[in-house]
């Protein structure tokens, strides 16, 4: 009988959504106790979720969505200096919605039986622990990104209570983060933290953490051992439990998706030798501006190696170098959404330039494909710096680029970093990324690493199965 509901609150982008929702499935699947109410918040720009939700859905039993109602003043992106700050007062200005539905759950007929036994909420939510904390339910984050990140935080919030200024990118300031086996660059950490309102926005999230029950991390032992291993043993923090990777093995549908191209491309990678191609795709917000992608094509142009190129631009027009589409007939493809997982799952794609998103590099593990790091925004630069310096997971091209600043990487060191992926001969990076592919596979297994994870979370939110 599933009487026990979680009530899941994501923070409504693609990169965070979806990983909640998968969340959800792996729970119902590994514990017939289940089930989960996800509230689905509503931010400007991001309507598309409606369609993933429910095309989603109906595979999800057990799983129901209520929409939270748009708020009537909803922050529009720019209102503040750094996004992490827009997404924190949108979160902020939710709180009376969310704090109305959770009650009118609690108080429901519907549940009548079933025990609601606590919140899993983003780390962007964590504004609403206190909501939660008023009616007795405990409060557990979903961290969607790495346990660096959440090694970051914690000395974050350290760091607040003898030092209150921001970051500054070009000090030159290694950083001793406990979590991190080498000093960490100040220029590898968030942009946000560069920023008053962002700054601000992290220290207050950071200090937050502490107050929740637990922390789910979409990590693993075997892909982040030094520093899940620490937060295990840690004994004044929250419980952590790192039950990555957690991704939806489907394609997601996207309004900007071209499912005819979808299918040339797959049929395109098919007739491709093994690991020769290498994929390019910048996440769910990267757009890049003219003089990038001229600089992008060039560096194709040169590497001569196959390609994929998921390429979305600020501009109208695609910004291409007049003739590249000829000169590369054959050789490579260039489309708009891509369907990131299908391709990364095919035996022809070889290496993945990417913009170093928790997700895509958790989908990369996962099928082997070694990265090369070129962050954009976010945390991409630590999750970067983790997977070049700490892990030896990914081959160098930038640690620290920064898309808001427009500085134009050469077709030069693009070509370069490409021949170095797809290097096949010798690469420990792809040994190693190989090795890790086995490993959490096998952890997410009914006995391996993140299972267990798992059922240790479930166990301490509802009890052990009698
Ligand atoms: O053409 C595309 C582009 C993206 N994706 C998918 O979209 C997701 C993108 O997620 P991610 O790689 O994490 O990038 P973002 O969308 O940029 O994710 C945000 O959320 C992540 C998780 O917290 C953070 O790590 C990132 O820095 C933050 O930008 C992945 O599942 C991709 O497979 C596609 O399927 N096709």
């Amino acid at each position: 009988m599933r009487n026990t509901e979680l009530i899941f609150i994501p923070t409504p982008t693609v990169g965070h959504l979806v990983p909640f929702l998968e969340l959800a499935r792996r729970l119902i699947d590994q514990d017939d106790r289940i089930r989960i109410t996800v509230l689905v918040m509503k931010l400007q720009g991001q309507s598309h979720l409606d369609t993933y939700v429910n095309s989603i859905g109906p595979s999800l039993p057990f799983v129901r969505f209520i929409d939270v109602p748009e708020l009537e003043d909803n922050p529009t992106l720019g209102s503040t200096q750094s996004a992490e700050a827009f997404v924190y007062d949108f979160t902020e200005r939710n709180i009376p919605l969310v704090r109305n539905i959770v009650m009118s759950i609690l108080s429901s007929p519907e549940l009548d039986g079933v025990k609601v036994k606590g919140i899993v909420a983003d780390f962007f939510c964590l504004p609403m622990v206190d909501v939660v904390k008023d009616v007795n339910l405990p409060f557990y984050v979903f961290l969607t990104t790495s346990s660096g990140f959440l090694a970051m935080l914690q000395y974050l919030a350290d760091r607040q209570s003898k030092d209150t200024s921001v970051f500054v990118r070009d000090s030159g300031e290694m950083l001793s983060i406990p979590g991190f086996v080498n000093p960490v660059p100040v220029n590898v950490l968030p942009t946000a933290l560069f920023m008053e309102d962002g700054y601000d926005a992290y220290v207050k999230l950071a200090m937050l953490f502490p107050k929740a029950n637990g922390i789910l991390l979409n990590s693993s032992v075997d892909i982040e051992p030094y520093s899940v291993n620490r937060f295990s043993s840690e004994k004044s923090y929250p419980s952590v439990y790192a039950v990555g990777p957690i991704f939806n093995p489907k394609a997601q549908p996207h309004p900007d998706q071209d499912l005819g191209v979808r299918d040339e491309l797959m049929k395109w990678l098919d007739e491709q030798p093994e690991a020769s191609v290498v994929f390019l795709c910048f996440g769910s917000m990267g757009r890049l501006k003219g003089p990038l992608v001229k600089e992008i094509a060039h560096g194709l142009e040169l590497c001569r190696h196959r390609f994929i190129w998921s390429l979305r631009t600020e501009e109208d027009d695609d910004s291409l170098p007049e003739g590249f589409l000829d000169r590369v007939k054959g050789r490579g493809m260039v489309c708009g959404w891509s369907p990131q997982v299908e391709i990364l799952d095919h035996k022809a794609v070889g290496g993945f330039v990417s913009h170093c998103g928790w997700n895509s590099i958790v989908e990369s593990l996962w099928f082997g494909v070694p990265i090369v790091t070129w962050p954009m925004y976010a945390e991409q630069q630590l999750n970067a710096f983790l997977l070049v310096k700490e892990l030896k997971l990914a081959v160098e091209l930038k640690l620290d680029y920064r898309v808001r600043r427009d500085e134009v990487v050469s077709g030069n060191e693009i070509d370069a970093a490409i021949r170095c992926v797809m290097n096949k001969d010798g690469s420990l990076v792809r040994k190693r990324v190989m090795d890790i592919s086995q490993m959490v596979r096998r952890a997410t297994l009914n006995g391996g690493s993140s299972y267990l994870a798992t059922e240790k979370f479930l166990q301490d939110v509802i009890g052990v199965k009698p």
